[in-house]
């Protein structure tokens, strides 16, 4: 299992970020000026070298996030880049827009973009070989000469490599003359595999010297690998984005080319106070760019350390190494054991330790309740997602006859309603013993379960006041179609929460009153008991 290594950070390795230029060109994402400062600040706060903010003049929100950056962003690891292209064929450097935009900004670093592939510069750009690499040197003379850093991003280079290798060479010669400090090679059509990626990376540093870079698009699911391997064939420059996010099937994901750096090729790129950082920066950066997180990311995905199979649960019981790559709080991960119908003793072990239940010395519990379990996921129940109901089955399986019965429901009856002029309410009604008293209860709700809920805590608060603090905070159903015996079967989830924390209950039954009704008892029981209040027999 690898940890992270303690050498020392310097300039003699870059990460540089273009979450804000690359990632901004994925499909789906539109960050506000507002939203690029927030994000920076949270790139920031990973130790990232440098964040690309986008490209001044092109479009306006870059324009308006250089000029507020000035005033509103202070970094603390992180250098502020401005990207932009070379200038316009025929157009003297001085005169062109965008470069003069590019100044505007203000950035200690420039980052240009440049044609390295002759088919581009005929097909695209409809200009000669010459007229490109003039345009690659006087634009990087002119930004150096104006006090700028500047690297330049070799669009294409693998692509043009493979069909003029010369002419790429020519590129990097005409801005390092020039003055430029890395020379950036990109697959820009993210057709590389690694084997190749490594090859043109040393051929390129052996044939001129030069400090060079990758930039790997993720058309092969080969960015991150490709990056690394660039590393490996010298390259002391990457760049990426957060969560892989960018053009088409996206960039390198930064955060697990920054984790692979740490900790598998023991470079330290990153503070090493920053690495933890990882899993809150992700989900921050989703959140800003409204993309749910995917939970199965390397490294910082929720289930990136989370362990389904009970093989696998019963050699974690041993050391957690043996099916883990990497100590996951190293990236701010944790790591969480699944129970299933997959589920072994260990995992049942694992899990109720996780929950604050040792049972070391209760072999025989454990043993009941993987059979439960494995009984109840094969009848529909699902407890991988649902906690707490877990929680409540080690539990009654412990106590056994001692276990406490907080009510009884005697029955309920449920009612919805269509009203003049189109509203549906729904009305339930319960019948509950508790504490030697029958209460009957009725409350109205927006729809069948929220009323079942109501009523239920209506008639059980006066004797758990805690109940008042509860909420029904999300509700879900799924329909298993045939996969139970003749009849579907409805699985409910439901998430309750006091305002403090929240759990999730399951219910199962062929109707979904029912299975509604049994996640909602579950989801009583469990607040309860978590308040720590005793049980008041119900006769
Ligand atoms: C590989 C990458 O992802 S690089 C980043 C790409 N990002 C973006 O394109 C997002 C921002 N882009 C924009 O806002 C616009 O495309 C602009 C403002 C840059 C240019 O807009 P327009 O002037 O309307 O031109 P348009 O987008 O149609 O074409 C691009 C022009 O830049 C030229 N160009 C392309 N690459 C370069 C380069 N490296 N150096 C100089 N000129 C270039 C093209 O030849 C074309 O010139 P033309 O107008 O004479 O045909
Ligand atoms: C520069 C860049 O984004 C690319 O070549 O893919």
């Amino acid at each position: 299992m690898s940890t992270a290594p303690t050498a020392p950070l310097d300039d003699s390795f870059h990460v540089f970020d273009t979450t804000l230029r690359d990632g901004g060109q994925r499909e789906g994402i539109s960050y506000s000026a507002t939203d690029k400062l927030a994000v920076a600040r949270l790139l920031d706060e990973v130790g990232v070298g440098f964040i690309e903010g986008g490209w001044p003049g092109a479009l306006p929100t870059d324009t308006e996030f250089f000029a507020r950056a000035r005033d509103e962003l202070s970094l603390k690891h992180a250098q502020l880049v401005a990207f932009g292209s070379t200038r316009r064929a025929g157009v003297r450097v001085q005169d062109d827009k965008q470069v003069a935009a590019l100044l505007e900004a203000q950035t200690p670093v420039v980052c240009l973009v440049a044609k390295s592939d002759v088919r581009h510069v005929t097909d695209a750009l409809r200009t000669t070989y010459e007229e490109n690499l003039a345009m690659v040197r006087d634009t990087v003379a002119y930004l150096v000469g104006e006090g700028r850093r500047v690297f330049l991003d070799c669009e294409h280079f693998f692509d043009g490599y493979e069909h003029d290798r010369d002419y790429g060479i020519r590129v990097l010669e005409a801005a390092f003359e020039a003055g430029a400090d890395v020379g950036v090679l990109c697959d820009t059509n993210g057709g590389m595999l690694p084997m190749g990626v490594g090859r043109v990376v040393s051929e390129v540093i052996a044939r001129t010297g030069f400090r060079v870079g990758m930039h790997a698009q993720d058309d092969t699911a080969c960015a991150v690998a490709n990056t690394l391997a660039a590393v490996e064939a010298g390259a002391t420059h990457v760049q990426g984005t957060a969560n892989g996010y960018g053009e088409r099937a996206g960039n390198a994901d930064l955060f697990a080319v920054i984790g692979g750096l740490v900790t598998k090729m023991n470079r330290q790129v990153v503070p090493e106070e920053c690495l933890g950082e990882l899993v809150r920066v992700s989900h921050a950066i989703a959140e800003i760019a409204n993309i749910a997180p995917d939970t199965h990311q390397p490294y910082v995905g929720a289930s990136a350390f989370a362990h389904k199979a009970g093989l696998h649960a019963s050699a974690i019981k041993v050391a957690p190494e043996l099916y883990n790559h990497l100590e996951p709080s190293v990236v701010g991960n944790d790591m969480r054991i699944l129970v299933t119908e997959m589920a072994g003793r260990a995992s049942i072990e694992l899990k109720a330790r996780e929950l604050g239940i040792d049972l070391t010395d209760e072999p025989d519990a454990v043993g009941r309740v993987v059979s439960r379990v494995k009984e109840l996921e094969a009848s529909g129940s699902s407890f991988e997602a649902a906690d707490a109901s877990f929680e409540l089955l080690v539990r009654s399986e412990l106590e056994g006859d001692a276990a406490p019965l907080f009510f009884r429901l005697e029955s309920y009856r449920v009612l919805s309603e269509q009203h003049e002029g189109g509203a549906v309410v729904s009305e339930a009604t319960v019948k509950v013993t508790v504490d030697g008293e029958r209460v009957i209860c009725t409350a109205e709700g927006n729809g069948p379960v929220s009323a079942l809920d109501r009523a239920l805590r209506q008639a059980l608060t006066r004797f758990y006041p805690t109940l008042a603090d509860l909420e029904l905070a999300d509700y879900k159903v799924r329909i298993l179609d045939g996969r139970y015996g003749t009849d579907a079967v409805t699985r409910v989830l439901i998430d309750t929460t006091d305002h403090t924390t929240e759990w999730t209950t399951v219910g199962v039954h062929e109707n979904v009153i029912e299975a509604s009704c049994r996640a909602l008892i579950d989801a009583i029981e469990y607040g309860v008991r978590r308040a720590g209040v005793p049980a008041l027999a119900p006769s």
